[in-house]
């Protein structure tokens, strides 16, 4: 039986793997990729060497370098592009858009200046109800997923309908979606995550120990849930899998692109030399500062994202950022 169709604007690692979810799920998919030989490769080869090397890609994708093309028609649109590019590239793209058609977000970033969620770009540039933008966010590791490890995820939407239909079209054996209508937490976990995980890199290069990362992990979550609560999340989605779950698997595994850049840093390197040893996109190294921002105005108190942003942008030895956060005032749980 064939879903809706879809497009996937954006062909690196979640992109490609989440378009090998959706035609996996019965979904006839095409790939919008920004470099004419990603599109080819993908069309020739079944594989996206650049981005997703060694797995295969499901006779149901296509791939092209054309954005009209690629969105012609389709009635899930779905966004795969850095967070910071989301703007520049969607304004491009608002024509081609179908009417009605479900806006899906993957990315996992707050915008640098408008502090706005991702969601919140994408109904400013296009015009469309909110109820038509959904978010799916939650512990999924790219690779994982292509290799089809087992996992679940959260389809965020206040509208259920669309939330369903999106659960449908992405449900496969090793991919369980679940429904939720809170897009605030939902995107606030995944963007805050990405912070935790440079910190829980930095301490990994440090070689502290389990216990200090569990704490990161922990009191992240704490201001994690603070920011969303103040923005209007409901606190039980922080310890759902867009929450706790993401949290935890990119806290912990060397798979992840923030941790892995929170490694170089903790090495001492500097902020240019930790990017130039970083192909892809690890979106808390800008967000930090996003987040700090809306924390700021809200008045939410982040001590670990206000150290991580030290750290990335102000050359904040990384013993001298672990110490200051030892050093706060005591208080209760
Ligand atoms: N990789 C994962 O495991 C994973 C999982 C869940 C969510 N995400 C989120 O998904 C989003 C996309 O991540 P990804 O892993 O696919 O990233 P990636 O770094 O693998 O690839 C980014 C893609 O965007 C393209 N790109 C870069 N600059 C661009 C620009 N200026 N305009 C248009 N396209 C541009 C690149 O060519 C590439 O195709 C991020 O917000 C990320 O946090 C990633
Ligand atoms: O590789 P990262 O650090 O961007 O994390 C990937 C995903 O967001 C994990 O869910």
């Amino acid at each position: 039986m064939s879903g809706p169709t879809a497009v996937v604007l954006g062909a690196g690692s979640w992109g490609t793997a989440f378009a090998k979810v959706l035609a996996d799920a019965g979904t006839d998919v095409r790939i919008w990729a920004r470099r004419e030989q990603v599109a080819a490769a993908i069309n020739d080869t079944r594989t996206n060497p650049d981005y997703l090397p060694g797995r295969r890609l499901p006779d149901r994708i296509t791939a092209t370098s054309d954005a009209a093309k690629a969105i012609d028609g389709a009635e899930i649109v779905v966004l795969a592009v850095p967070s910071q590019t989301l703007r520049r590239n969607l304004a491009e793209w608002v024509p081609y858009l179908a009417p009605d058609s479900t806006l899906v977000s993957l990315m996992k970033g707050i915008e640098l200046g408008t502090l706005k969620r991702m969601s919140e770009v994408i109904v400013e540039v296009t015009g469309v109800a909110t109820d038509r933008v959904a978010v799916v966010s939650g512990p999924n590791l790219a690779a994982e997923i292509a290799d089809e490890q087992p996992a679940a995820t959260v389809v965020a939407c206040t509208d259920t309908d669309r939330a369903t239909l999106i659960q449908a079209a992405i449900s496969t054996p090793y991919f369980r979606p679940y429904t939720n209508d809170d897009v605030i937490g939902a995107e606030l976990g995944g963007a805050v995550k990405n912070v935790i995980a440079l910190a829980c890199g930095i301490a990994t290069a440090m070689n502290l120990g389990d216990n200090t990362k569990a704490t990161l992990i922990t009191r992240g979550l704490a201001e994690t849930s603070r920011l969303g609560v103040a923005l209007g999340a409901d606190p039980l989605t922080f310890a759902g899998l867009a929450g706790m779950g993401d949290l935890v698997a990119t806290c912990s595994s060397p798979l992840s692109r923030n941790r892995t850049f929170g490694e170089h840093l903790g090495r001492g390197e500097t902020l240019e030399e930790a990017q130039a040893a970083t192909k892809q996109t690890a979106e808390g190294v800008k967000s930090c500062l996003s987040i700090r921002d809306l924390a700021r105005r809200h008045d939410v108190e982040m001590p670990i994202t206000e150290q991580v942003e030290r750290v990335c942008h102000e050359g904040l030895s990384p013993r001298v950022a672990m110490a200051a956060l030892m050093a706060r005032s005591t208080k209760p749980e």
